[in-house]
C-alpha cells in the first residue's frame, strides 16, 4: 500500500492520461455513431475510468468511499439520463421530417437522424460547436454509406416516415437496384402505407386527389402532409437498372469523378426534348448557368439545326437528335469531329428520350412529345412535363405507366407548377377548387366582331409571354387554356366541375387552389417560364433562379374577370372532353393541332378554329370507329389514342375543307 505521499503512485500518469485521451476519442467515436454503440462505448469507458481511479486513490478511508459513492451515483444517472435521450424516440409527425432543418444544409444529417426510428443519438443532438468540431468523421460516415441508407432508412423506418419521407418511386427504384429481400420489403411497405395508388374514377369527388396518382407528379404531392419534403439528393441517383451502352461507365461512377465539384452533391444527367424551342432555351438557360451540376445526355430538336448543334457543343451533350430524318445530313456535318452522336427521326428522338437520364425535360411541341414523354416515363426517371399535350392526349395512360414504372412527373405549365406548388404540403381531400388563371391573350381587348379578321401575325403575339407561336396562337384562341384544364384534371384527379378559369390579364397570379374551409392558396410570380422550369429542375428543394422579383406595391393592383364565351368558344369545349372521355382528349388535341395548321396556312379564319374542333368533336361523338369513348370506359391504350389521333385528323381535315368549299 502506497502512502499518500508517495510521488510513486502518479508514476504512470502518462500513460494513463494517454489511455484517458484514447478514451476519449473512442467516446467521441461513439457519440457520432450514436444508438447502442454509444451506449455500449459509454458503459465501457465509464467502468474503465472507475477502475483507474480505483487503483489511484487510497484503498481505506473516507475519500475512496465518497469518491466510489459520488461516481456510482453519477453513473447511475448519467446512465438514466442517456435512457431517456436514447430510448424509442417518438416519429416525428406526419410531414415534420421532410420540413428542411434549415441547419442541415444538404439535408444528409436530417436523415441520418431519421434513420433511426428506434431513436439514438446523432451528430444533430449534439451543441452545434461540438457538431462542427466532428464534421469531418461525420462526413466521411456519410460517404461511407451513401449508397445503402437510403435502404436502412427503408428498412428502419415506421410507415408514416416513409409515407412522408420521400416518393415511393425513389425507395423501390433504389431496392430495386440493389434487388432481392429489401426491395420485396420496400414494396410491401409502400403498400401497407397506401402508396399503392389507383386512379379515381373520371367524376370522382376531389378526394381523388388524395388517392395518390397526383403523386406520380412529384414527391410532394398533395396527400396528407406529402409536402415540404426535405432535399434529397439521392432522388437524382440513376432510378433503374440502367441500359447500358457497350463500354459506358455507370452513371453514378462517372459523375463522382468530375473535378472540382463546389456543390459536392450528385451531377444530374439530363435530356432536354424539345431543346431548341422556347421552353428547351429557358431550360438549356438554367443548366448552363451550373455546369458543375449537369450533365448533359441528349438534345432534341427538329428544324433549327444550327442552335441544336450550337448547343449540343457547348452544353456537351452526348447525343443530338432531329425530328426530321431530312436534317440528319446537316446535323451531321454540324457536328463533325465533335465526337457527340448523331441521330435523325421520331424513332432516335423516342430512343434519345429512352436514353438513361436522372431528369428529362419534355419540351415537344404538340402531340409528337407524346412518345418521346412516354419513353422517359418507362424508363422510370423524372419527367419535366411542359408538353401538355401529352396528358390532354393520353393522361390515364401516361399517369398509369408512370406509377407502373416508378416514374416522377413535374408539371411544367406555369399553372400547373403554381397548383403543384400551392398544393405543398396540403392535403389534397381537403382541395375544393382549382382555378387556372388566363391572360385572356392577344384579342383579349379587340371587339368580337374584328376576332374573324385576325392575322397569324396579330394571333402570333401573346401580352405577356415569350413561347412558341403555336401555343401563343392557342392563348389567343383560349385553347391553350382548354387543353390546361384537361391537363390539370389528368394530373391532379379533380373532376371537371372543380376546375375553373379566369382572365387574369397580368398573368402575375398562375394558379390557386381553393380549400374547403374558402382559403385560396394563390402561387405570384413573374411571367417567366423560368420559374416553373427552375422549380422542377430543383425539386424537391428550391434554389436561387434568375427570375424578376414581383415589386408588389408598384404593381399596385391584379385584376380579375371571368371568360366571355363568345369570344372564347373554345373554353368550353374542354368540359365537353372531360364528359365525353376515353380517346376523345386524343381526338380533341388533334383536331385542335389540325384547325391551327389550316390558320397558320391561312386556310380558315381565325375564329374557324373553334368550329372546326367542335364540329370534329360532333362528328367523333357518334362514331363507333373511334375506341372507346365514354367516362367509365376502360382506360385507353396507347394503340387507341394512336388510333383515336389519326381518325380525328382525318374528320378534322374533311372539316377544314369543307369550310374552304
Ligand atoms: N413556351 C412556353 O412558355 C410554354 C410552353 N408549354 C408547352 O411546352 C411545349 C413546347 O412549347 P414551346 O417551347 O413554346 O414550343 P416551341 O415551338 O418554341 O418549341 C418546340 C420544340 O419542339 C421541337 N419540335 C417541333 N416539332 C417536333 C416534332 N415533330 N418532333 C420533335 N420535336 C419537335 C422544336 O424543334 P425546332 O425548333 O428545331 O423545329 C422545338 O425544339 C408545348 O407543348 C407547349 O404547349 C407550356 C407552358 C409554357
Ligand atoms: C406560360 C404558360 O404556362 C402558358 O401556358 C401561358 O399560360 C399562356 O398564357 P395564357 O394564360 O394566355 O394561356
Ligand atoms: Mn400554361
Amino acid at each position: 500500500m502506497r502512502a499518500p505521499t508517495d510521488p510513486s503512485r502518479w508514476a504512470d500518469l502518462g500513460p494513463r492520461a494517454a489511455s484517458a485521451a484514447v478514451m476519449v476519442i473512442v467516446g467521441t467515436a461513439a457519440v457520432v455513431a450514436g444508438g447502442v454503440w454509444f451506449q455500449m462505448v459509454t458503459v465501457f469507458v465509464t467502468a474503465v475510468m472507475i477502475w483507474e481511479l480505483w487503483t489511484m486513490i487510497e484503498p481505506q478511508g473516507p475519500t475512496r468511499g465518497m469518491l466510489l459513492a459520488a461516481l456510482v451515483a453519477s453513473v447511475l444517472s448519467g446512465q438514466l439520463a442517456l435512457q431517456e435521450k436514447l430510448g424509442p424516440r417518438p416519429l416525428p409527425p406526419r410531414g415534420g421530417l421532410r420540413r428542411r432543418d434549415p441547419e442541415a444544409g444538404t439535408g444528409h444529417l436530417l436523415r441520418l437522424r431519421a434513420g433511426r426510428a428506434g431513436g439514438g443519438l446523432g451528430p444533430r443532438d449534439l451543441p452545434p460547436r461540438l457538431r462542427l468540431l466532428l464534421a469531418p468523421l461525420a462526413d466521411r460516415r456519410r460517404r461511407r454509406d451513401r449508397r445503402g441508407r437510403l435502404l436502412r432508412r427503408a428498412a428502419d423506418r415506421g410507415p408514416q416516415v416513409l409515407a412522408t419521407r420521400e416518393p415511393q418511386e425513389d425507395l423501390v427504384r433504389h431496392h430495386i437496384r440493389l434487388g432481392g429481400r429489401r426491395h420485396r420489403r420496400a414494396r410491401l411497405r409502400c403498400l401497407r402505407t397506401g402508396r399503392a395508388v389507383h386512379r379515381p374514377p373520371l367524376g370522382s369527388s376531389v378526394h381523388g386527389l388524395a388517392m395518390g396518382r397526383h403523386r406520380r407528379i412529384g414527391a410532394q404531392a398533395a396527400h396528407g402532409g406529402q409536402g415540404l419534403l426535405g432535399p434529397d439528393p439521392g432522388a437524382w441517383r440513376p432510378l433503374r437498372p440502367l441500359r447500358r451502352h457497350a463500354g459506358r461507365v455507370p452513371l453514378h461512377a462517372r459523375r463522382d469523378r468530375r473535378p472540382g465539384r463546389p456543390g459536392g452533391g450528385p451531377v444530374r444527367r439530363v435530356t432536354i426534348l424539345g431543346a431548341t424551342g422556347s421552353v428547351g432555351q429557358s431550360t438549356i438557360d438554367l443548366i448552363a448557368r451550373r455546369p458543375e451540376d449537369f450533365a448533359v445526355e441528349a438534345v432534341t430538336g427538329a428544324g433549327n439545326l444550327d442552335l441544336l448543334a450550337h448547343d449540343a457543343r457547348r452544353l456537351g451533350a452526348r447525343l443530338a437528335v432531329t425530328a426530321r430524318e431530312e436534317c440528319y445530313a446537316g446535323l451531321r456535318d454540324r457536328l463533325a469531329g465533335t465526337g457527340i452522336e448523331v441521330a435523325a427521326g421520331p424513332s432516335a428522338v423516342a430512343e434519345a428520350a429512352a436514353r438513361p437520364a436522372d431528369w428529362t425535360m419534355n419540351a415537344i411541341v404538340g402531340a409528337a412529345g407524346l412518345l418521346p414523354g412516354l419513353e422517359a416515363i418507362r424508363r422510370g426517371g423524372t419527367l419535366a412535363l411542359a408538353n401538355k399535350e401529352t396528358l390532354v392526349a393520353a393522361g390515364r395512360l401516361v399517369m398509369a405507366t408512370a406509377e407502373t414504372a416508378g416514374a416522377t412527373i413535374l408539371p411544367v405549365d406555369s399553372e400547373h407548377s403554381a397548383v403543384f406548388q400551392a398544393l405543398r404540403g396540403e392535403d389534397g381531400r381537403e382541395v375544393e377548387r382549382l382555378i387556372l388563371t388566363a391572360s385572356g391573350g392577344a384579342f383579349r381587348d379587340w371587339s368580337l366582331d374584328r376576332l374573324a379578321d385576325a392575322t397569324v401575325e396579330e394571333a402570333s403575339s401573346h401580352p405577356n409571354w415569350a413561347m412558341g407561336q403555336r401555343i401563343t396562337i392557342d392563348s389567343a384562341s383560349m385553347f391553350n387554356k382548354a387543353l390546361e384544364v384537361i391537363e390539370a384534371h389528368e394530373l391532379f384527379g379533380l373532376p371537371a366541375s372543380a376546375i375553373e378559369v379566369l382572365i387574369h390579364p397580368e398573368s402575375l397570379v398562375h394558379a390557386l387552389v381553393g380549400f374547403r374551409d374558402g382559403a385560396l392558396m394563390a402561387h405570384l410570380g413573374a411571367p417567366d417560364m423560368r420559374h416553373a422550369i427552375g422549380y422542377a429542375l430543383n425539386h424537391p428543394t428550391r434554389a436561387p433562379l434568375p427570375v424578376e422579383r414581383l415589386d408588389l406595391a408598384a404593381i399596385g393592383r391584379l385584376t380579375f374577370r371571368a371568360p366571355e364565351p363568345d369570344r372564347y368558344p373554345a373554353l368550353a369545349l374542354a368540359w365537353r372532353v372531360l364528359e365525353e372521355g376515353g380517346v376523345m382528349g386524343a381526338a380533341f388535341n388533334a383536331a385542335k393541332e389540325v384547325a391551327l395548321d389550316a390558320f397558320l396556312a391561312r386556310s380558315i379564319r381565325f375564329t374557324d378554329m373553334a368550329s372546326v374542333v367542335s364540329r370534329t368533336l360532333d362528328r367523333l361523338s357518334g362514331d363507333t370507329t373511334l375506341p372507346i369513348l365514354g367516362p367509365d370506359s376502360a382506360m385507353p391504350g396507347l394503340e387507341d389514342v394512336l388510333e383515336a389521333d389519326r381518325i380525328a385528323r382525318r374528320r378534322a381535315a374533311e372539316v377544314v375543307e369543307r369550310m374552304r368549299e
